[in-house]
């Protein structure tokens, strides 16, 4: 693959609405673009799900600006790339920084399938030519304005309804939610809001038959998460806790959870999503894509990854008009029935709107 020049964009983006969790509340999102140029003449996209304050992992969109420009990208200019799948070994050397490895080695996958001809999907090896959506409903000011919510996505068709929660904001929704839809898949995430005295509270939880509870305690805790889940019904699924193989590995093995949720962002890329993927097929570990409030690019990846087999469980894979007044991508990422479509196209397989992210970029740099 001949890499010719790298453009990074900063772009804003204000969401439609704005998304609470146990963290923090997001109203709009700053974060970076990566478009890689062949000599060929073709462009690869990824884009980078790290936002401005370090509040869901360390990265940050100033730490990734850094990491890129001043390692990741003059390696790659230095590299002689082959294929996608050289991109995180060359990474190697430099530790952690997933989003900011994650957005680059997209851009070549992009650029790699669109080299060959092929949809992102089948130059990874996807299989479905259909996924199924879930939506992830964020922590609201009372309880009737998230039932209203909720009813508005169980009409639009989503296939499984995920809660935010923490400590005072659970029992008392998850209870509610049951009484109006006793039937919808539901699940709840923390973002590590508990703690390992909260066993007994979080036992409460086993009797609304939720699919599962997501990363419940710190993001670098897989022991107490052992530790709980054999004390409750509900399948534990991590999130946070999650960044290589290796990781899924020892999870796994100390019986830390039942199911992952997977993000390109959070594992340092296609790669290592497959990698992780494979594994869990190998270990009978469903997976499913999780979201972190991503643009068109972002979006793209995400659904082209969900193609693969093991891909078992509705992701937060939501359309554009979920997040966004205008995507940065045509056409936008539309769902029937609380499915997506693959798009047929070669690599991400849409087009990014370029007219929208000129506006929407506050600095952009190249590189070549
Ligand atoms: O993109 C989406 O719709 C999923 C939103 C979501 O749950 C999320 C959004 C930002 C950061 C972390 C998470 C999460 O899955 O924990
Ligand atoms: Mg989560």
């Amino acid at each position: 693959m001949d890499i010719k020049s790298i453009v990074l964009r900063q772009v804003k983006m204000d969401l439609l609405h704005p998304f609470t969790t146990s963290v923090g509340t997001e109203y709009d999102k700053d974060f970076i673009l990566v478009e890689v140029l062949s000599k060929s003449g073709l462009s690869g996209w990824g884009e980078s799900v790290s936002i401005v304050e370090p509040i869901y992992n360390e990265e940050t969109v100033q730490t990734n600006w850094h990491i890129m420009s001043d390692f990741l990208i003059p390696m790659l200019m230095k590299a002689s790339i082959q294929h996608p799948d050289d991109v995180s070994d060359l990474f190697r050397p430099i530790r952690r920084n997933f989003n900011a490895k994650a957005a680059l080695e997209c851009a070549i996958w992009d650029l790699y399938a669109k080299e060959n001809s092929l949809t992102l999907a089948k130059a990874l090896g996807g299989v479905k030519q259909q996924i199924e959506v879930g939506v992830s409903v964020g922590i609201k000011n009372s309880v009737d304005e998230l039932l209203r919510q909720v009813e508005g996505y169980v009409n639009e068709g989503y296939k499984r309804i995920k809660v935010k929660i923490k400590p005072e904001w659970d029992l008392e929704i998850v209870k509610a939610i049951r009484r109006e839809f006793p039937q919808v898949p539901l699940m709840a995430d923390a973002n590590c809001a508990y703690t390992i005295e909260d066993i007994p509270h979080l036992q409460q939880l086993d009797e609304f038959g939720l699919t599962m509870i997501e990363q419940p305690l710190d993001s670098d805790d897989i022991i107490d998460h052992a530790k709980l889940q054999k004390e409750l019904q509900t399948p534990i699924c991590l999130d946070e806790s999650i960044h290589t193989v290796e990781d899924a590995r020892k999870a796994i093995e100390l019986g830390s959870c039942k199911i992952i949720n997977l993000k390109i962002g959070r594992v340092g890329g296609l790669t290592e999503t497959k990698k992780i993927h494979d594994l869990c097929e190998s270990r009978g570990i469903p997976v499913w894509c999780g979201g972190m409030l991503e643009a068109g690019i972002g979006r793209a990846h995400n659904i082209a990854i969900t193609s693969l087999a093991n891909f078992t469980l509705p992701g937060d894979t939501a359309p554009s008009s979920h997040y966004w007044k205008k995507d940065i991508i045509t056409p936008e990422v539309k769902m029937k029935d609380g499915y997506i479509e693959f798009p047929k196209g070669d690599g991400i397989g849409y087009e990014p709107n370029m007219k929208l992210i000129d506006e929407l970029t506050v600095v952009s740099r190249t590189f070549s």
